[in-house]
């Protein structure tokens, strides 16, 4: 599991580990690290290095260093020539850095205005170096963080970097994995400085490709020689609608490529039989379920479909139309997977707020229902009150598919249905969906049948830890 941290955690974390060690030998670690990942920067070629008030700007001074001995040249510009981490600078200029009044035609250059200390939003000469950036394209690589961004939200309220990469240190920070800043990280490369051992619980994970094991609990029948179709689990599906027909067969077969032995369909007479027709090995009406999947593609009726769904007092995965139809609060389990519009309808905010603060208000959402809230979007959020909170990483744009959310929304219910809780069975689904779409076309265009198809290699791959 790739993890983050909070700056609370990360600052505690890196005042034990400094009390044992020699002043200074931290900055030092992330100076080397820093320089070691700029190992593409031509001898002889200039670097701009743009120094902000604090240990950022001392951990680049240092990495100055580095680069001025093996013939990078390097031009500073300092935020405040009385706030500069003094020895750092002292240290970058006896190696031969100049420092310059701004940035000019500088084809490299390093970020380290702000970190982990930045309160969101650049102004004054910083707004100006970030919109240097934004004209003049240099390959920036941001210190830590790109400055400017809120670190522990992962939102962009004012002006910030945009980088091409990221070198941070100790431990990943929201910031980097969570939209909307996320994007202005680019790569994010991480150097080891010993933290590890003292940081405590991180603010937010991701899944990995060699976390399989996660996959474990939905998967107890596999060597239980009496295995059989029920042990697995029954998923129970309640989509589609007239006007949306094919949510039906795509929430089916999502539901069809998890790990339920078997899959429910509970629809109009006519809508059954289309889904039988093209997928013979579904159960149509009503029966013993171990989770149902409601509301993907529904009509109007999802909002009665969602009511006999929680009667049976099962967990519930609840989508699109059924979100119109929350009760309360959740007395099951329950995974709600909206994207950014339905989840400000359910919020009662505009479509905008969630879009740049996904977090918060995928957390409020979580809160306020008991429920596990999977939060669709290029770095998909699943939170659920006193669990961590986890950013999907896989997939690409070419994700953003007509359909593709009802074959999400199965997939997760036939891991309900195998028994895993509903922020395991979110988070495994949006990982092995977005690895679905990489499995079957990585840089170009694809349908949800596609994902649906390739929902059981990426499953097997995953499992195999050969993702
Ligand atoms: N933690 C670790 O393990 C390690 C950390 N290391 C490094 O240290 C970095 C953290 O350093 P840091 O604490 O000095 O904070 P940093 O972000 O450099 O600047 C704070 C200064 O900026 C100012 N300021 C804030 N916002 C502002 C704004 N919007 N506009 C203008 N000014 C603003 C703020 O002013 P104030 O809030 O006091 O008014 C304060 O003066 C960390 O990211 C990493 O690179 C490594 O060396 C190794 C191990
Ligand atoms: N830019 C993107 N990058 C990666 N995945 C995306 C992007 N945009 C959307 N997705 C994913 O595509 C799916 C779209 O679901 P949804 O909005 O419900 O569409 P539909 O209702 O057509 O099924 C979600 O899984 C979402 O996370």
């Amino acid at each position: 599991m790739l993890t983050a941290h909070s700056v609370a955690d990360i600052r505690a974390a890196e005042e034990t580990l400094a009390a044992t060690l020699p002043d200074g030998v931290l900055m030092q670690r992330a100076a080397r690290g820093l320089a070691e990942a700029l190992a593409d920067v031509p001898t002889g070629d200039l670097v701009i290095a743009l120094i902000g008030p604090g240990n950022n700007g001392g951990d680049a001074l240092f990495a100055a260093t580095h680069l001025l001995d093996r013939g990078v040249r390097v031009d500073l510009c300092l935020f405040d020539e009385q706030k500069v981490h003094a020895e750092g600078l002292a240290a970058a200029t006896a190696a031969g850095a100049q420092v310059v009044a701004a940035p000019t035609q500088q084809r490299w250059c390093l970020d380290a205005v702000l970190g982990i200390g930045a309160r969101p939003g650049l102004e004054g000469k910083a707004a100006d170096w970030a919109a240097w950036i934004a004209e003049q394209r240099p390959f920036t690589v941001a210190v830590d963080v790109p400055s400017g961004v809120d670190v522990d939200g992962a939102t962009t309220p004012g002006t910030h970097v945009r980088a091409d990469a990221t070198v941070t240190f100790g431990t990943h920070k929201a910031a980097l994995l969570a939209d909307p800043s996320a994007p202005a990280a680019g790569d994010v490369h991480l150097v080891d400085i010993g933290l590890g051992p003292h940081l405590g619980e991180p603010l937010l994970e991701a899944i990995e490709p060699s976390d399989g094991h996660l996959l474990a609990p939905a998967l107890e029948w596999l060597d239980d020689p009496r295995a059989h179709k029920y042990k697995r689990g029954v998923v129970g599906v309640m989509a589609g609608s007239e006007q949306y027909a094919g949510a039906a067969h795509l929430c089916v077969a999502g539901a069809q490529a998890g790990t339920a032995g078997m899959v429910r369909f509970v629809g109009s007479d006519a809508l059954s039989a289309r889904v039988v027709d093209r997928a013979p090995e579904v159960v149509a009406g009503r029966g013993r379920v171990q989770a149902w999947v409601v509301g993907p593609g529904g009509g109007d009726d999802a909002g009665e479909q969602l009511a006999s769904a929680l009667e049976d007092d099962l967990p519930v995965v609840v989508d699109a139309s059924a979100l119109e139809h929350l009760p309360t609060t959740f007395l099951v389990p329950a995974l709600l997977t909206p994207h950014a519009g339905e989840l400000a309808a359910m919020l009662g905010v505009d479509r905008d707020d969630v879009e740049s603060d996904p977090l918060g208000h995928a957390t409020q959402a979580a809160f306020r229902w008991g429920a596990t809230v999977l939060l669709k979007g290029r770095r998909t959020l699943v939170v659920t009150q006193s669990r961590v909170t986890r950013v999907n990483l896989t997939g690409s744009s070419w994700l953003g598919t007509a359909g593709a959310g009802d074959v999400l929304a199965g997939f997760a219910g036939s891991l309900m249905a195998s028994g895993l809780h509903p922020h395991d069975a979110g988070s495994l689904a949006a990982f092995l969906h977005g690895a679905a779409a990489d499995v079957a076309n990585p840089d170009g265009p694809l349908t949800a049948t596609d994902v649906a198809a390739a929902l059981p290699v990426a499953t097997a791959e995953f499992l195999g830890g050969r993702l």
